[in-house]
């Protein structure tokens, strides 16, 4: 019988419904903030469901030698080592949906209360001093509201706003005009957002282009008397940077779920009779627990006792007869996905996937699924290949499938082409006998490179002394390149250069690449 650890507080609902699928269950709610016992017994469980006290370390994957799933009640993975979760095979599954609502809500709470001080007037008016005068509001109708990231609890704080008659703004690279004007909503970018919100909420997930985006420099693009409300994750603001423009007064008030390091039992802002501080209760509703806490328990119980995967960041939907030819080609649709992904920086209106020769025969559906994850990865922490269908086509992202016979020298082929607003890319791949997956044409450009975790591509003009000074641009910096792949159109024409290479690409490296003079484009990718 399979046995599952729950570390975190948890409805028990979720224990019973374990119990009741023949699953082993020991509830153990304090354990996820004792690190050194956890460590002691996570190797006797199969499956662990946590909420966000627990951290799930690459310490804890190594010591968890039986484990097969980890299972969040909730949506943020970010307390999950999921690459390590990956590298010794444990499914991550998460509960997207079930808290948004009960989040959107507590925003909005928070709103309120930064725009009527009511945690202020509450503990002054239980002191017993009646000190109206002091209270001094200000209405929400007609206030813009700006939106830092419109996805599900966004897009319903989006909804709320526009029913307390604000004027709602977002700022979100994925949100497509469509869904904006479903919404209700006008969509901006991030500067303009930062110069006309009177209210600011963020509901972006953390990740390398979230972190710090409300620095000073943000806080000095707001308005005077801007107020922020952050119920996503701590490390989204700077807090020192906030408190600075608190403390001037340049920011009215801020209202804060979340925080940099939790639980924060002692913080700079803490007192600032212009902050209103929750300790991470965006979630906590008896509504939304019971919600995630269930469906956790259902998912984890279906795949420790039939193998079946729901809402895993990390796996794909995959029936166990199929698996073994299908594996490699779902990694090679997610990679391409991903590489095109990475290199999208605008609003994508459409993806084109054309299967050739022996993958138009396989289950396509989950192959375009995992291009899809691939693709929306870079910017939806919680995207995965059940929800990359709906998430993509949320953003009105229209998907074309293509199946025909092999046309070139490929037995099985697939190319994905990307289409912005400005222009349309295309990349191709296909999986060689030694079953690794390998790109094999950038923008109608011929080539062949595998996918690697560190890689920088870069575009040129195929001009003598290129070579050379990349070489040495990224010798210098200490970088071990590992291989190196060329494509050109022509002599003299437009070239491609892919390159794999050891750890990190420093940015200081990646931008002298850049200010060569033959180059047009260089980025870093990570595979
Ligand atoms: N306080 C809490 O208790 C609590 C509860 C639930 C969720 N959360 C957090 O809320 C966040 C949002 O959750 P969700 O379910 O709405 O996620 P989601 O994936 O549905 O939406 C996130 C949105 O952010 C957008 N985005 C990504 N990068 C961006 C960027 N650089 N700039 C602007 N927008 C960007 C995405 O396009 C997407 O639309 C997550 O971090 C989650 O962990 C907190
Ligand atoms: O479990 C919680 O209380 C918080 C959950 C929330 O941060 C999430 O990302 O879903």
């Amino acid at each position: 019988m399979p046995r599952v650890l729950i570390s975190d507080k948890l409805s028990p609902t979720a224990v019973q419904i374990f119990k009741d699928r023949g699953v082993e269950v020991d509830y153990l709610p304090d354990l996820g903030k004792d690190k050194d016992k956890l460590l002691e017994i996570i190797g006797n469980y199969d499956g662990l469901a946590i909420r966000s006290a627990t951290k799930v370390t690459e310490k804890i994957l190594a010591a968890a030698t039986r484990l097969r799933v980890i299972g969040r009640a909730g949506i943020g993975v970010d307390n999950v080592d999921v690459p390590a979760a990956t590298a010794r095979g444990v499914i991550v599954m998460n509960t997207p949906f079930g808290n948004s609502i009960t989040t959107a809500e507590h925003a909005v709470a928070m709103m309120f209360a930064l725009a009527r001080q009511i945690p202020e007037a509450n503990a002054s008016t239980h002191e017993g001093k009646w000190e109206k005068n002091r209270f001094m509001g200000v209405e929400l109708t007609s206030k813009t509201l700006g939106i830092i990231g419109c996805g599900n609890i966004g897009s319903i704080v989006a909804e709320r706003g526009v029913g307390l008659r604000m004027h709602v703004i977002a700022f979100d690279p994925f949100l497509s005009p469509e869904r904006a004007i479903d919404l209700g909503v006008e969509k901006v970018e991030l500067d303009e957002l930062f110069r006309r919100a009177d209210f600011i909420t963020l509901h972006t997930p953390l990740t390398d282009k979230t972190r710090n985006i409300i620095d000073i420099s943000a806080l000095l693009k707001m308005k005077k008397g801007v107020r922020i409300i952050n119920c996503a994750r701590g490390g989204l603001i700077v807090e020192a940077d906030l408190k600075a423009a608190l403390d001037s007064g340049h920011v009215a008030g801020a209202a804060l779920d979340v925080f940099e390091i939790e639980p924060a039992t002692a913080h700079p802002l803490f007192g600032h009779p212009n902050v209103v501080a929750t300790p991470h209760l965006g979630a906590s509703t008896t509504e939304a627990q019971e919600n995630v806490a269930l469906q956790v328990a259902e998912q984890m119980s279906d795949y420790l006792m039939k193998g079946a995967v729901q809402n895993a960041l990390n796996m794909p939907s995959i029936s166990a007869e199929e698996a073994p030819r299908l594996t490699p080609f779902v990694k090679l649709a997610e990679q391409l996905g991903s590489f095109a992904g990475q290199l999208t920086e605008t609003a994508i209106k459409g993806l084109r996937i054309e299967y050739e020769g022996d993958v138009a025969e396989m289950n396509t559906r989950a192959l375009t699924s995992a291009a899809l994850t691939g693709l929306l990865r870079p910017l939806l922490q919680t995207v995965n290949m059940v929800s990359a269908p709906a998430m993509a086509k949320e953003r009105g992202i229209a998907v074309e499938e293509v199946r025909r016979e092999a046309v070139g020298n490929h037995e099985a082929l697939i190319r994905l082409t990307v289409i912005t607003e400005r222009q349309e890319r295309g990349v191709a791949g296909t999986v060689f006998a030694d079953g690794k997956p390998r790109i094999v044409e950038i923008k109608g450009i011929g080539l062949e490179a595998e996918f690697a975790p560190s890689m920088i591509y870069v575009t040129n003009e195929d001009k003598p002394g290129f070579i050379g000074r990349f070489a040495g641009i990224i010798g210098d910096a200490g970088i071990n390149i590992a291989t190196f792949n060329l494509g050109r159109l022509a002599a003299g024409a437009d070239a491609i250069c892919l390159v794999a290479v050891d750890g990190a690409v420093p940015d200081a490296a990646l931008e002298a690449v850049k200010a060569l003079p033959m180059v047009r484009q260089a980025k870093a990718l990570a595979f």
